[in-house]
């Protein structure tokens, strides 16, 4: 009901591929910056005295090819020209509330580490495990308990998750360039036929998928509109380690503790603020 609505924020996946991304100052705080960056392949600009260095910041700089440093402090505006994203985590409230206003008088989305109401967005406790990104935001009310919740949803995943998505992501680009275009009934068939390949199979079945597979379960499965079974494209369940309980125990506990740990997700997301 949209009247229940209001009071969270909007999350997204924001692409930041080759975007360049000013981050002020080189402390702890940066360090965890440019690791959150630089994992989405942007170009990064660091702005701070050689001597404010973290060692962690410092590894970067010397490491990566995507940063550019400089070693000294905020200039002024200047410093915002071509900048796609600020980031700001220095030790100096009055400087860091200077830089927010610069960047909102030129519509440059900003994040300062210290004051909230001069974030356009937060950062959260993130889970990665290849493509599966998944980030726990408590809305700027706790970021102890964010890591709280970030560690009790890792136990519960399920170990190829991430191996499972990228498998099913190669399934998919092959399918479009198979079946391509955008839309109409071709698209509904596709997503009809992903759908029923994600949901028939099992994650660990997902995982094992590789190029001869794939093939077989396009030209077997695609063509004729159905889903194959894994052994009927030529794969092999792997057997359970004897009194594990079995394959499909050694499914079923990691799906229920997926399940719970995206439902706490959901409720730490969806909580209404204080
Ligand atoms: C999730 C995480 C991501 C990251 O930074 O990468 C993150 N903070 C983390 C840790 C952490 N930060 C702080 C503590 C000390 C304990 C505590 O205060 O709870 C710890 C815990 C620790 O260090 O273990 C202190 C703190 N944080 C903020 C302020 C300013 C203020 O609130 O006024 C103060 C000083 C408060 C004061 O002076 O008292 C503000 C923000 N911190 C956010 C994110 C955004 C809201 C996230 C959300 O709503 O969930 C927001 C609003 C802005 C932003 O940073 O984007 C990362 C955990 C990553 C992980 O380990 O998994
Ligand atoms: N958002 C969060 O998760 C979070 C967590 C802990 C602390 N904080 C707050 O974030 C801020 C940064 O924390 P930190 O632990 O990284 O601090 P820090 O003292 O380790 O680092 C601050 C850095 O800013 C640099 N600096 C200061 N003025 C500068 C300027 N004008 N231009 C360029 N660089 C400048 C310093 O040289 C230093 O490298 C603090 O105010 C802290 O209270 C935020």
């Amino acid at each position: 009901m949209a009247s229940d609505l209001g009071g969270g924020s909007l999350l997204l996946a924001w692409q930041l591929k080759n975007k360049r991304v000013l981050i002020v100052g080189g402390g702890d705080v940066a360090s965890g910056r440019i690791e959150s960056v630089l994992v989405a392949d942007a170009f990064i600009t660091i702005i701070c005295p050689a001597s404010g260095l973290h060692p962690l910041t410092r590894k970067y700089i010397d490491s990566s090819d995507r940063i550019t440093y400089h070693d000294r402090l905020f200039a002024g505006s200047e410093d915002l020209v071509d900048v796609d994203m600020v980031l700001t985590a220095v030790d100096d409230v009055e400087k860091s509330r200077e830089i927010c206003d610069m960047c909102r008088a030129l519509r440059i989305p900003v994040n300062v580490a210290d004051i909230p109401p001069s974030c356009d967005f937060y950062f959260g406790s993130q889970i990665r495990d290849g493509p599966l990104q998944i980030m726990i935001s408590t809305n700027g009310q706790s970021p102890k308990l964010a890591n709280i919740i970030r560690k009790r949803i890792e136990r519960s995943l399920p170990a190829n998750a991430g191996d499972a998505i990228e498998k099913v992501g190669e399934l998919r680009s092959q399918l479009k360039e198979r079946a391509p275009g955008v839309g109409g009934d071709l698209g509904k068939r596709r997503m009809r036929w992903m759908i029923d390949v994600c949901t028939s199979w099992e994650m660990d079945e997902l995982a094992l998928l590789d190029d001869e597979m794939m093939q077989k379960l396009l030209d077997e499965g695609w063509e004729n509109n159905l889903v194959p079974k894994l052994e009927e494209v030529g794969g092999k369940r792997v057997q359970a380690p004897a009194g594990s309980g079995g394959f499909s125990s050694q499914l079923l506990l990691p799906a229920i503790g997926f399940i719970a740990g995206a439902t706490s997700m959901a409720l730490v997301l969806l909580a209404p603020r204080r």
